[in-house]
């Protein structure tokens, strides 16, 4: 186990059949039936046929590496320290935890706002730098053409289910989808000032704990995203030009009652160069019910009848529980349930 298999590579989907109005029933059925293989034996994949302009890619990424190139105390300024509800903006390299070890990266989220922002958990006000200062009309940009797109891959999922009301349970859970962007940093792992015990790691073992994630990264660094294969090895998801790499999140395989399931991945960065990567995290509605959709419940799990949470209490969950760490302070005693955007 854990051996490198460079020759393995994950699947390839092509979505556009999901996002063209005009396409056949035998388009739409090729791309759900390669969706429902590579969730179900993968949940990774690469996405091609999204319609997003290159451009567009390309420069959320040079304004990732601008963002992070700016001076300490200017990104400090958007700290998430100093959100309404302290998860939207800047955090420091080391403040950012993944089963209890500093990851090496620092971060800027974004999340979707709602009218009347307050200091309820997920309902504050996005912070946003003043440099650079195209950088909060280019991610809105970019999230506008993006929804369509995870909205499409969760069509084709439902279709990919095989099950009429499975198409329609996901369609309901989508129409008011909630959403995520992180810009992610991350320096060579010979960066000094991090606990000496962390190092070797830039983004320690996960599951994405939502729906589908989206990732964008710097296209001429391999070997650093990796994901463990149902085997039991890591394989490298290194970018493809004009590609997402998309994976599902704990979410799904809760609503499709394990049929698909989260895959583990981490990041190791072993170049000598500064590495940006982009997840967009795709989520239904906050009003979701987090338990098996009706189409997919097996009478073993009706049986469990714990009153189900709904989506907002299950982001809350895992966006604040033990996410204030102070810089300096123990690891070990901060709750082990991952802060920022991670499973
Ligand atoms: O940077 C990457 O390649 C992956 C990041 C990731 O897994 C995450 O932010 O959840
Ligand atoms: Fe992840």
């Amino acid at each position: 186990m854990a051996h490198h298999h460079q020759g393995a590579s994950l699947p390839i989907v092509n979505i556009a059949p999901y996002l063209d109005p005009e396409s056949t029933a035998s388009d739409r059925a090729e791309t759900s039936d390669a969706v429902h293989r590579a969730c179900r034996d993968f949940g990774f994949f690469y996405v091609v046929g999204h319609g997003i302009p290159e451009e567009l890619r390309q420069e959320m990424l040079r304004l990732g590496h601008e963002f992070f190139a700016l001076p300490q105390a200017e990104k400090d300024d958007v700290s998430i320290f100093h959100s309404m509800d302290r998860i939207r903006g800047y955090a420091r390299l080391g403040e950012n935890i993944t089963s209890g070890k500093r990851d090496v990266l620092e971060g800027f989220d974004i999340y979707r706002e709602y009218p009347q922002p307050s200091s309820e958990m997920l309902r504050g006000a996005q912070l946003w730098p003043s440099r650079p200062s195209t950088l909060k009309s280019t991610v809105l940009e970019y999230v506008e053409s993006l929804v369509p797109v995870g909205q499409a891959l969760m069509r084709a999922m439902g279709d990919g289910l095989g099950m009429e009301e499975g198409a329609k349970a996901f369609e309901e859970i989508i129409t008011d989808p909630f959403w995520g962007l992180k810009f992610v940093n991350y320096p060579p792992l010979s960066t000094p000032d991090i606990d000496e015990r962390e190092k070797g790691i830039s983004c320690g073992e996960h599951t994405d704990y939502g729906g589908l994630t989206f990732l964008l990264a710097d296209d001429h660094i391999k070997s650093a995203l990796e994901v463990q294969t149902k085997d039991g090895d890591w394989i490298n998801a290194d970018p493809i030009p004009g590609a997402y790499v998309v994976n599902i999140g704990d979410m799904v395989n809760v609503l499709t009652n394990n049929r698909y399931t989260a895959t583990v991945h981490r990041v190791i960065h072993r170049g000598e160069e500064t590495r940006v990567s982009i997840p967009f995290f795709f989520e239904p509605s906050l009003t979701t019910k987090v338990k098996p959709l009706e189409a997919c419940a097996s009478d073993a799990s009706n049986n469990l009848s714990k009153p189900a949470v709904n989506y907002y209490e299950h982001m809350c969950h895992m966006l604040y529980d033990g996410r204030f760490v102070e810089a300096g302070k123990e690891v070990e005693t901060v709750l082990v349930n991952e802060i920022s955007l991670k499973g």
